[in-house]
């Protein structure tokens, strides 16, 4: 288990019963890039299994085979071995996740300390390192870590934040991560298999269900924080062009049930929005905009980076295949489908950023 002062925050190794699991998850893109990921797995019972975090870590490990296998090779497999299905599904059903990988899997299960023993903050730069990867080398600890440090970094907004908390948020180090190869394989290991073309009918899980069934790709929409800010100061999101305000509340059915929970608390709460309007008070008047206003500019920077991973790559990709006379790959990727310049996914995310601006307590 990674240890810390706090306790262990994450499992980071799982029964030596389970080895074939995190022989395979540990090796994926070796497997993938050697076209060596094939369906031979033995079928793990789960029982085995202790705790919470050995199931979110053998969930984990699951979900990044079963996109691995999915999209392995630009290809798509449209029938997910039981192998694979029947131990992912089960510990899905227990945790109350859906069987494919989630932002609360590869993002916030994802990492250990490269120094467990040590003093040193979650934070601090270089002390973290990813368990798993697609293919894309460097630029998947990149993108896990960045998103990882900027939900701790956001954590301290939901509560009372310690000096030396907002001190270590500083020791956040934006690592690189490369616009082609998350666009070109990143990208596409997180695609889901609802609303995608190349999966219209959604994948078999065999073993599991008679018919396939459709389900969305990660999201930064999946994370809990973002969704808590929102619902703390009032933020409610209209129908999005391109996306429905139902797909940002689907995506809570996407997230670890008690952050889903907490939400929901938050949501059926008292209005923090009256309670700041009603004291006609100029101080939390001022404060409670900040917070707005924090988060508007955190939405202009989302859309800042999903131009340049996505709008940006796609543009040169669709230029490389017209000189090429082949037909344009579209992307296949929930991010892609709607992230294609200027297509759907940012006209959401315009749309979510322009709402939030919009939040702000007007002049009394
Ligand atoms: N499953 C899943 C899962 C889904 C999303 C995230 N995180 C995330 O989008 N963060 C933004 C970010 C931070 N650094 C970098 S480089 C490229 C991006 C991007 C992008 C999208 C296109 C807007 N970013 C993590 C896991």
């Amino acid at each position: 288990l990674g240890s810390d002062p706090e306790g262990s925050w994450v499992a980071t190794e799982l029964p030596d019963y389970y080895a074939p699991w995190m022989n395979v998850a540990a090796n994926l893109p070796h497997l993938i890039e050697g076209h060596q990921l094939r369906r031979e797995m033995p079928l793990l019972s789960t029982q085995y299994l202790r705790g919470h975090r050995q199931l979110r870590l053998a969930r984990l490990a699951l979900g990044f085979i079963t996109m691995g296998y999915v999209w392995q090779g630009g290809g798509r497999q449209t029938i997910l071995p039981r192998a694979l299905a029947v131990p992912y599904c089960t510990i899905s059903e227990l945790l109350d996740l859906p069987p494919i990988l989630v932002y609360a899997d590869c993002v916030l299960a994802n990492w250990k300390k490269r120094d467990p023993c040590g003093n040193k903050p979650f934070n601090s730069a270089g002390n973290l390192d990813i368990l798993f990867s697609f293919p894309g080398g460097d630029s998947n600890k990149g993108f896990f870590l960045v998103s990882l440090l900027v939900e701790a970094a956001a954590a301290a907004g939901i509560k009372v934040p310690s000096p030396n908390e907002i001190a270590r948020g500083q020791a956040l180090r934006v690592k690189c991560v490369n616009p082609g190869v998350f666009f070109r394989s990143l990208r596409i290991y997180l695609s889901g298999w609802k609303d995608n073309f190349l999966m219209p009918e959604g994948l078999v899980y065999e073993g599991v269900w008679d018919s396939p069934k459709q389900f969305f790709g990660g999201s930064a929409a999946q994370s809990s924080t973002l969704q808590c800010f929102d619902v703390l100061l009032g933020i409610q999101h209209s129908a999005a062009q391109g996306f429905s305000a139902e797909y940002l509340g689907c995506m809570r059915d996407y997230m670890p049930a008690a952050h889903r929970a907490f939400i929901q608390t938050l949501a059926s709460g008292p209005s923090l929005r009256q309670f700041v309007l009603a004291t006609g008070d100029a101080g939390l008047h001022a404060a409670f905009n900040k917070c707005v206003s924090a988060l508007a500019d955190l939405r202009s920077y989302h859309i800042q980076i999903a131009t340049k991973y996505i709008t940006i790559p796609a543009g040169r990709c669709r230029a490389e295949q017209q000189q090429l006379g082949g037909c344009v790959h579209k992307g296949t990727s929930v991010l892609s489908e709607r992230g294609t310049g200027g297509t759907g996914f940012m006209r959401f995310l315009k749309a979510i950023r322009d709402t939030t601006r919009k939040a702000q307590l007007t002049e009394q």
